[in-house]
This record gives C-alpha cells, structure tokens and sequence, in this order.
C-alpha cells in the first residue's frame, strides 16, 4: 500500500472502505475511506488516523514514505472513532509523539478513548510551526462533535477539513476533477443531508472562519479532495446550511393496501399541477439516508401513514424519527399529513404531530381518508393543493 503525494511532501496515507454500506443507519451505497495525511517537514505531522480496524493499511501506507517512529506530530481533528481509532496502533510505533486535540473538548474526552497519552489541548487562533509549514487550528465545534476543528496550513493553502465538505465515497482516485462530478456532489450532498443537516449554524460559522483563508485545497477526512470544485462545494454548503431550498415537494409514504399511495400519487399530482416538482418515495423500497438526502434542498414535504394498530406504521415512525434528529427546525419549510385508515385514524394526526416536532410549518390540513378512496375524494386531494 502506498501513500498517494497530494502537493510536495504531503501524501495520503488514508485507508479505503470498499466494502461499507451501513455508517450506523445511513446506507453508504459507494462505500468510503477514511483519510489521514502525512507531512513531511522539520517535525513530522500525522493529521488524523483511520478505523481501528485499518490500522495495518494506515501505517503500511505511511511506512512506504518514513519509518512510522519518526512522527513527532498527529493532529486529531476529530474523536469519533472513524478518524482517531488508530491513534493507539501509531503511538506503539512512535511514542513520544504529540498528539494535539481541540480544546476544551478534546482534551477533556481524549483520556477517555485512548488512556494516558501526550496530548495537547489547542483553541482558536493557535498555530503549531513544523518546520517550513504551520498548522492553524480552526475550532468548528459541533460539526459536527464538540470537538471537531479544521487545521489550516496557510504555505499550503491546504485546509484539512476532516468530517466537512466529505464523503462517503471509496475511490482509488483520490481528486475531484478526477472522479464524476454529479455522483461526487449527491454524496457530499448525502454526507451533508445525513450528518451535518441538524448542525446548520455550525456550518454557517465554520464557513465565515474560512472565508478569509486563501483555500486551493481541501483535504476531507472522507472521500475525494477538492481541488477543482472547492468554490463549487463552498458554495453547495452556503445553500445547505442556510436552508436555501427550491420550490420542489417530496413526498413520502408507506400503505398496506394501496389507500394511502392512492392518496400519496394524487398529492404528487396537486403538486405538478400547481407547477411544482415533487417526488414520491415509499418507504418499503427507499431507504431513509437517501430520502433525506432528497429533503435536504426541498421546500414541500407531505408524510402518509395508514393507522396500524391505533399507530402510524413502524417504518413511518422510523422516518420521522431519523427526519426529526436531523431537521434544521425551519419554519420555512412546509409539509403535510396524510393517511387512510379504518376507524379510529389516529396515525394521520400522530404524523402531523411529529412533523410540527421537526420544527416545520404545517401548510394544510391533514388529509385522512376512511377506507378506500374514491375517485371524488382523490380528485379532491388535487385540488386542495392546486388551489392552496
Ligand atoms: C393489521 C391492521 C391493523 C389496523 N389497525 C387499525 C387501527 O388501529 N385503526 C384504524 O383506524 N385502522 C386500522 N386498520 C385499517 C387500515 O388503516 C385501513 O385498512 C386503511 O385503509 C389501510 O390503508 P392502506 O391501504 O394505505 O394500507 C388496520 C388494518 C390492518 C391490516
């Protein structure tokens, strides 16, 4: 396994993920990689490590530029355990490296995952100088752990951003302009609708530290590097984080036989005739992780349940829950409540109830229909939205 150099004395000595398809609960389809890098200056900086379970591949990649008991520096930008779980297997190899960590939060919860190291606790506005290179630490907490940070080497104009601007996509490729450009895009958009969405304001923040740093590069804990696209995927961001949505519907359901898709295809078609674009996704065939993705840049969205023992259907309450953790609370957004039922109905309300919980504004009144639908009652759904 060899490194990969990314500008002079930089490489790659990320691990690649072929074979992921579940990061607890978002389906990734492309697989990943976890990407660490090495510069090779006075001091030797490791920045990030990889899964624990990868340990082997990292430091076979790091062996093929220096013996791995030569780094003096490992930036741990982030403690989740895709990035920092092999920090133990590189310390055996070099133990009197320093192993720098955002501050408070870093510092506090390091001990925690690995014992006892040499860890150094860096905040806003410190810079670590490696030789010819300085680090600057960029704080980005809660983005989208308390203590992630982006470290900026400004000789470089090369900011490590760790979880921002990533993806989960496994490549051998390793640079935007190298890979597809609309699949590279939707995974950054998926990456962003599945783990950032919740934490726009962070990212807005996380944007304005940046905007006055001179960036050719972004070095991205996951996935591809920017390096054609970066004013590109600063710019999807800026969209994202500010709810920047389009006037577009999503439409999203489960039915046990066909009433509540009946009603469902109907909204769609109040939306189309209204001029808005809408999609129609049931919940048997899609996953949540890429129904998010598709809320992400949606104004509209309309969730159907038919009423399952007094409830709304397991795989409703599995949507709504994923979709609640993650909402972006934006009364700008509008949805809806629909459903079939057969006496008691309670499910419709129940999904309003939750879609109100996601922060949304309740654009129409609940749609609930008793039994089958006839065709009157579905024309009726229509109109309810064309005319609205
Ligand atoms: C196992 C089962 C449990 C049901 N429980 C309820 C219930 O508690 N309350 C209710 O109003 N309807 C209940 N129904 C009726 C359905 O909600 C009704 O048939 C509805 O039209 C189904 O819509 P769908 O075709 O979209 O699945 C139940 C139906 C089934 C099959």
């Amino acid at each position: 396994m060899k490194a990969i150099e990314i500008k002079k004395d930089i490489y790659w000595v990320g691990v690649i993920d072929w074979n992921l398809r579940n990061f607890h609960g978002y389906r990734t389809g492309r697989g990943s990689s976890y990407n660490a890098y090495l510069i090779i200056d006075e001091k030797i900086t490791l920045i990030d490590t990889a899964k624990e379970s990868f340990k082997d591949e990292l430091l076979d990649r790091i062996s093929s530029i220096i013996d791995p008991a030569k780094i003096d520096y490992i930036i741990c930008n982030h403690l989740e355990q895709d990035h920092s779980g092999s920090i133990p297997a590189v310390m055996e190899k070099c133990p009197h490296a320093e192993i720098y960590t955002c501050m408070p939060n870093g510092l506090k919860n390091i001990p925690k995952f690995y014992g006892d190291l040499n860890y150094k606790g860096v905040k806003a506005g410190d810079s670590l100088n490696i030789g010819k290179r300085t680090l600057q630490f960029l704080p980005v907490p809660m983005l989208h752990w308390p203590d992630s940070m982006f470290t900026y080497c400004p000789e470089e104009q090369i900011l490590f951003s760790n979880d921002g601007f990533g993806q989960h996509l496994a490549s051998s490729l390793r640079f935007d302009d190298e890979v597809d450009y609309s699949t590279l895009m939707y995974e950054a958009k998926k990456y962003y609708a599945n783990i950032l969405m919740l934490y726009g304001r962070q990212a807005e923040t996380a944007l304005k530290a940046t905007a006055n740093l001179d960036i050719k590069i972004i070095a991205t804990g996951h996935g591809i590097i920017w390096r054609k696209y970066v004013k590109e995927i600063f710019a999807n961001y800026t969209k994202w984080c500010t709810n920047d949505v389009e006037d577009e519907a999503i439409v999203v359901y489960d039915s046990m036989w066909h009433s509540t898709e009946k009603m469902a295809k109907f909204i769609v078609e109040g939306f189309a005739q209204k001029g808005i674009p809408a999609q129609l996704y049931d919940l048997k065939e899609n996953h949540i992780s890429d129904l998010v993705t598709e809320f992400l840049t949606r104004k509209y969205i309309a969730v159907g349940s038919p009423t399952l023992n007094n409830n709304m259907m397991p795989t409703v309450a599995s949507f709504l829950c994923y979709l609640k953790g993650l909402s972006p609370k934006d009364k700008n957004r509008l949805a809806f409540a629909f459903g079939s039922y057969g006496w008691g109905g309670q499910s419709i309300a129940q999904v309003e109830e939750e879609l109100k919980n996601c922060g949304f504004t309740i654009w129409l009144d609940n749609m609930r229909i008793k039994n089958i639908p006839t065709k009157d009652e579905l024309l009726q759904i229509s109109e309810t939205i064309l005319n609205k």
